[in-house]
């Protein structure tokens, strides 16, 4: 990574949280939403389109392979797609940047197509896993290369796709989503079937699009032979983003968050249950439906919280909100049990071990184990902490800083901008004094 990229933040305390935000469109949404417009026929329009790196880093892969990417105003997308069999190759790599969700899922998309590709990616999604794609595409057909299960991919054209039944290893909502994307293209049926349901917005999305499929919570299934439809699209504010305002809110005395139309896939809510079974005050106001998501502003207030033992079952429902989680389990009254959750060691950072170093030079009692943590309330100090270019680790200790006793230094700060562009100022805007 560059110096320029090493930007390093401090949080202080906060007196108490106030006010209305209105954090930026959900990732999850963006990255599909640019995806299927790439390849539906006609133009679609996205509105709340995620204007952070990682989704940018789609939009531009999408562009070099053809695509034309109007953006008349932050947010906004025009979308030309070029139909199912419209790309065109690229002798240049294609850089997915930081984000896992690009890489995988395009190496889906593009498994089926006639040219060749190469995926690449920055320092931390260059150690990320991707067997896991790699493995079941090539049941399908696929041939990819991978440098010992890691990227750049070489993802080779020409390829006939035949469909597959495959039961999914680790409950993941990108390997599920690969595949359905890859069934696109493939002869026969495709049908996925989770350990656990993950988030269904590329099965939902399909559907808008006018694809035929079937799904059910941990369960999907499509054939390939059909098309796309332009739609228009309206991406919901990531509930992954809210997160950090959520436990904010809770752990500072005093505060009050109005976080409107946020996106409530129940696939994405588990840490509203885990906070709430702390003892968080969180409610759901003006719960409507946009999108064929359900959306609702989240009103936050402070509230004592206790530790938890998390229901297992949670875990894919907040599979990015536990760095967040784990500063509420610093601060709140007891013991917290985080178990189940090993895949957090392959995100963009080990999100276990990386929190644990960070919270305990932060004087904050706690055991990592292989799968999680056991945590022990307690008083955050005044320290420095390594966020490893991880955005939600840093959002995470920013949170710490509010609460902490003093200052919380945090180093590498700037992949937050791949989530979440314009967090420093957001948070200031509600009392954080962050800088
Ligand atoms: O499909 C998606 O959009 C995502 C799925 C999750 O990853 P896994 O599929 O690896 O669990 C999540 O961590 C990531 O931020 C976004
Ligand atoms: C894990 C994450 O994203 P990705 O896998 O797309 O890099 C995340 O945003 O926390």
């Amino acid at each position: 990574m560059s110096s320029a990229r090493r930007l390093d933040w401090v949080s202080g305390p906060a007196m108490s949280l106030r006010g209305e935000v209105v954090v930026p469109g959900d990732k999850s949404v963006s990255h599909r939403s640019m995806m299927l417009s790439a390849i539906a026929d006609g133009t679609s329009h996205i509105r709340g389109f995620l204007e952070g790196e990682d989704t940018r880093a789609t939009a531009a892969v999408l562009a070099q392979l053809g695509v034309s990417i109007e953006s008349p105003s932050a947010g906004e997308r025009i979308v030309r797609g070029v139909g199912l069999h419209g790309l065109r190759g690229s002798d240049k790599p294609l850089d997915c940047g930081n984000a896992g969700t690009g890489m995988r899922l395009l190496t889906g998309l593009l498994a089926g197509q006639s040219f060749d590709s190469t995926l690449i990616g920055d320092e931390s999604l260059s150690k990320r896993p991707m067997r896991r794609v790699t493995d079941p595409l090539a049941n399908m057909g696929a041939h990819v290369d991978s440098q010992n299960g890691l990227p750049p991919l070489h993802v080779h054209g020409g390829r006939k796709l035949r469909g597959i039944r495959y039961e999914l290893p680790v409950a993941s909502a990108q390997i599920k989503s690969a595949l359905l994307l890859a069934g696109l293209y493939a002869e026969g049926s495709t049908e996925v079937i989770e350990p656990h349901p993950t988030r269904d917005y590329t099965e939902r999305m399909l559907a808008a699009f006018g694809w035929p499929i079937e799904f059910s919570p941990g369960y999907a299934k499509l054939e390939g032979g059909h098309t796309l439809r332009a739609t228009d699209v309206v991406v919901p504010a990531d509930f992954s983003s809210a997160a950090f305002f959520l436990v904010a809110a809770s752990i500072v005395p005093g505060s009050v968050l109005r976080l409107p139309a946020v996106g409530l896939n129940p696939r994405r809510t588990g840490l509203l249950e885990a906070l709430r079974l702390m003892g968080a005050d969180i409610r759901i106001e003006n719960r409507t439906e946009s999108g064929g998501e359900v959306i609702g502003d989240l009103v936050v207030r402070h509230a004592p919280l206790h530790g938890i033992e998390l229901p297992e079952a949670l875990v894919p429902d907040m599979i990015d909100e536990f760095p967040a989680l784990f500063i509420a389990a610093a601060v709140a009254k007891g013991r917290t049990v985080v178990r189940g959750a090993a895949e957090l060691r392959v995100k963009e950072s080990d999100r276990i071990a990386t929190m644990a170093a960070g919270m305990r030079a932060l004087g904050v009692n706690l055991d990592e184990t292989p799968d999680g943590a056991i945590i022990d309330g307690g008083t955050i100090v005044p320290g420095t902490v390594d966020s490893h270019g991880d955005h939600r680790i840093a959002m995470s200790f920013a949170v710490a800083g509010v609460v902490g006793k003093g200052e919380v230094t945090i180093r590498d700060c700037a992949n937050v901008a791949t989530s979440f562009p314009g967090f420093l100022e957001l948070a200031n805007s509600c009392g954080f004094t962050l800088r």
